[in-house]
């Protein structure tokens, strides 16, 4: 039985307007954690509405460019302190559509206010460097263009942060932009739109559309007045995004897996790095392309750190996250149950040891979620696919390594190279890890996810076109310089 509850109709958002689609069909978003319950409908859009939000994204190309930097950053402003005012309403929806806690709900929403700010901050700061020229009569400088119309294409799984960072920057630079969220945190989403929309962007700047990716998305990618797309997702449709832009020769940004590794070496503060693995494994019920999913630990240390990790991770509370005290919500829909579920099944078979947890939650108030016990296989060989697959669920994969050198090559054995991590006290060891380590995010004593909105964000290998996000990073990808020589 479907029960609606607080269910909302969402519409896109098309040059200033909520209109529906011409489909006139929606597609119902569920809650996780009782799936009988529908959180909202969105709009099945079609290519003809992806045309109208392309097409309003080129018109307002112009007058948003010559508006200027600093009035850009205004914008922004007004759009984090109207989403200050609803980041109650929005975490909720959030938790509800896609199944983390409230307490990371609005921890997230809070951390979309800030990058807003940051970004707005960028309205009066530098667009370019004077450079001296070999003609002492000269001027010679930079200015930074916008690129165009930007395709904004997020995942489910930080349905307010991943936005954020795109849209903000883009903005702020002075593009347009088009956004497709995933589908099933596009309620979520689409509240996150209201807040630009009420700040008054002129129109065609900010255009929202639902839709199956692999229509809707497909269709804006291949869209001729697309001048650059920015994806976080699967490495599968990132591979797609990929293909399309260079064809046409458009600017793009890729991020996508991870596979994780920490390493604990035998003079590691163990209690230190058990909390960082259990936070950077089962935070966001493992749904993070920064998640601790390998963990890489000296023999002479193994037992000891093991039994800890067990104890600490068989205390977790697994369930609705909007009860107080849960620390761990469902998986985030049916389908990544049900690929978590394979993979502790694959685990078990490839010849791996369940140690703890794997197992589906049922009873009571469970019996209606996607819930799942965090999962530590044991005596996990580096080939296994469980070492090797990004699985985006609550499970950590033991390796048992001899040495430092053998840790950190265990640990680059791998086809991602997103975050790393090391736990330990030797400062020799530090800077190997530092040097030796294939990943865009190196974190010593801390845990493998933890992103700062002011420091680029990216991966190395199959996690990322290489283009960095966030921070001043953004300014290189949403921006493309002109050198100006000036004589008189
Ligand atoms: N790096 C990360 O942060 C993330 C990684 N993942 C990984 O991907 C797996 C699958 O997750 P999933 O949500 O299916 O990820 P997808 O890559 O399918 O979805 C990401 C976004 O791309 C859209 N999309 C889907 N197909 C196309 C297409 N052909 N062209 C353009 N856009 C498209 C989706 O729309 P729609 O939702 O409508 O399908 C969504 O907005 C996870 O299990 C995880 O391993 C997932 C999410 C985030
Ligand atoms: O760890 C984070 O905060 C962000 C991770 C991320 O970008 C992702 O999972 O898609």
């Amino acid at each position: 039985m479907k029960t609606l509850s607080k269910e909302k109709i969402c519409k896109n958002y098309i040059n200033n307007e909520w209109v529906a689609s011409e489909s006139q069909e929606t597609i119902e978003s569920f809650d996780p954690a009782r799936k009988g319950t529908i959180v909202g409908y969105v709009q099945d859009s079609t290519a003809s509405d992806l045309d109208k939000a392309i097409q309003s994204a080129h018109l307002a190309k112009k007058t948003w460019r010559k508006i200027g930097q600093a009035e850009r950053g205004q914008f922004l402003y007004k759009v984090a302190n109207l989403l200050e005012g609803k980041l109650d309403e929005i975490a909720e929806t959030m938790t509800r559509e896609m199944g983390k806690t409230l307490h990371e709900s609005k921890g997230e929403t809070s951390r979309g206010i800030a990058i807003l700010r940051y970004y707005a901050g960028e309205g009066i700061r530098k667009e370019g460097d004077v450079i001296p020229s070999s003609d002492k009569d000269a001027l010679m400088f930079t200015k930074r263009a916008p690129l165009g119309v930007v395709g904004v294409i997020t995942p489910w799984n930080f349905p307010a942060a991943i936005p954020i960072w795109k849209i903000a920057p883009a903005l702020v630079y002075g593009n347009t932009v088009v956004f497709k969220p995933a589908t099933e945190a596009a309620v979520t989403a689409a509240k996150i739109v209201e807040c630009f929309a009420e700040a008054g962007l002129p129109d065609g700047v900010l255009n929202f559309i639902t839709g199956s990716g692999s229509v809707i998305g497909q269709e804006l990618i291949d869209h001729p007045l697309l001048n650059a797309v920015t994806f976080t997702g699967s490495e599968a449709v990132g591979e797609g995004v990929a293909k399309a832009a260079t064809e046409r020769g458009i600017k793009f940004q890729l991020e996508m897996g991870g596979k994780n590794p920490v390493i604990i070496t035998k003079d590691a503060d163990i209690a230190r790095a058990v909390e960082g693995v259990i936070s950077g494994a089962f935070r966001s019920t493992g749904q993070k392309c920064t998640a601790t999913s390998r963990v890489i630990v000296e023999s002479s240390i193994y037992d000891a750190f093991v039994k800890k990790l067990v104890e600490e991770t068989e205390k977790i509370t697994v369930g609705n996250g909007l009860i107080e005290g849960v620390w761990m919500g469902p998986c985030a829909s049916e389908r990544q149950f049900n690929t978590v579920r394979e993979y502790i099944e694959l685990g078990k078979k490839e010849g791996a040891a369940l140690i703890t947890g794997g197992k589906t939650i049922t009873g009571e108030e469970h019996e209606e979620g996607f819930y799942v016990r965090p999962a530590i296989f044991g005596g996990v060989k580096p080939d296994m696919k469980i070492a090797q697959e990004e699985i985006f669920g609550p499970v950590i994969a033991l390796l048992r390594v001899n040495d430092l050198e053998e840790a950190i090559k265990v640990a680059n054995d791998t086809r991602y190279g997103l975050s790393a991590s090391i736990y330990t006290s030797n400062i020799s060891a530090v800077l190997e890890f530092i040097d030796e380590i294939d990943a865009g995010l190196v974190r010593i004593n801390a845990e493998s996810a933890g992103v700062e909105l002011q420091a680029p964000f990216g991966g190395m290998k199959a996690s990322s076109s290489g283009a960095r996000e966030q921070g001043q990073a953004a300014k290189e990808f949403y921006t493309a310089i002109k050198t100006i020589f000036i004589k008189g």
